[in-house]
């Protein structure tokens, strides 16, 4: 029987794979890869519709289900950009703003538990070897859940929960990586923008949605995702905390391997704790 040789670069794909570890998303414009890490950031991608924010999504949900050490929350108003991996997921919500907060409020309360725990041990942040799961949390489309469905006190709650999540889930462990088609002040306030560490432009039809994604005066000085063409689908400025955007163009998984790959990432996660007493969550214990 042949012996696939281990590899020599880059970061193996399979079912060992950290969400600790650099996630590839796709290409800069020299061809080089380009990686990030979610462990501790959290990630916004902003542009017109059909610009390719799903597809970085799906990048990102595809190396989160492939980890072993991460727990997918879904968030998806469409219920197809995400779809295919809801057998993967631990919560997998459509449009629904009551189980939107619902998720929510839990992923807070699994926060704050990892908070308390974090300081009872003299500690800052949770860490690969913690053995507690990163749960990444995608949402696909802010602006469905803080805007469009739902009473403004609902969409108002909406916001302050999400709010909190970027603000204080990275160090313990809980990524956002979340998606609008609508760039602008009044659904993503600079507060909320300062507070995603990695920020993708993908093509904008004003310098100022451009600007208000990957931040202020960035247009002003070449870099506006207005110049990505109509027809480059996946194409973005992405900026790093502290760092300059760069073009890039997002690797791109097509709905026949998005399905092959969550099949695969379903079968690695089914269950094998028979000794647990019956009826026990025992996932979302375990991440708590
Ligand atoms: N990285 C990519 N490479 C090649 N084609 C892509 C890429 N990303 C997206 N596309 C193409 O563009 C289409 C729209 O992409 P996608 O659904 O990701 O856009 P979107 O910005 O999420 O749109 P919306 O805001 O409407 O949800 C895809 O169906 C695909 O055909």
């Amino acid at each position: 029987m042949a012996t696939a040789s281990a590899p020599t670069a880059g970061i193996p794909v399979g079912p060992g794979l950290s969400m600790f570890d650099p996630i590839f998303i796709g290409i800069d414009e020299f061809g080089q890869h380009v990686y990030i890490t979610l462990a501790y950031r959290n990630l916004l991608a902003g542009g017109e519709p059909g610009g390719g924010k799903s597809g970085l999504l799906n990048t990102i949900a595809a190396h989160a289900a492939l980890s072993v050490d991460s727990r997918l929350v879904l968030l998806d108003g469409k219920l197809v950009e995400l779809g295919q991996w809801e057998d993967c997921a631990d919560a997998f919500i459509g449009p629904d703003i009551t189980a939107a907060l619902d998720v929510l409020r839990r992923l807070q309360t699994v926060m704050n538990n990892r908070y308390a725990w974090l300081r009872a041990h003299g500690r800052r942040k949770v860490t690969a070897l913690d053995g507690l799961s990163v749960i990444t949390v995608l949402v696909d489309e802010i602006a469905f859940y803080s805007a469009t469905i739902g009473s403004k006190q609902e969409q108002e709650e909406f916001v302050a929960l999400l709010r909190d999540l970027v603000a204080r889930g990275r160090a313990a462990g809980i990524p956002v990586i979340a998606a609008t088609q609508r760039p602008s002040f009044d659904i993503i306030p600079t507060s909320l923008r300062d507070l995603f560490g990695y920020r993708a432009a993908f093509r904008c039809t004003t310098p100022n949605s451009s600007n208000i994604v990957l931040g202020h005066g960035w247009a002003e000085q070449g870099y506006t995702a207005t110049d990505i063409a109509p027809t480059n689908q996946g194409a973005a400025y992405l900026i790093a905390e502290g760092g300059t955007p760069r073009r890039i163009k997002v690797a791109y998984l097509d709905d026949a391997q998005i399905a092959g790959i969550a099949d695969y990432a379903t079968w690695t996660r089914r269950p094998t704790r028979l000794s647990a007493p019956t009826g026990t969550r025992v996932d979302w214990e375990t991440a708590a």
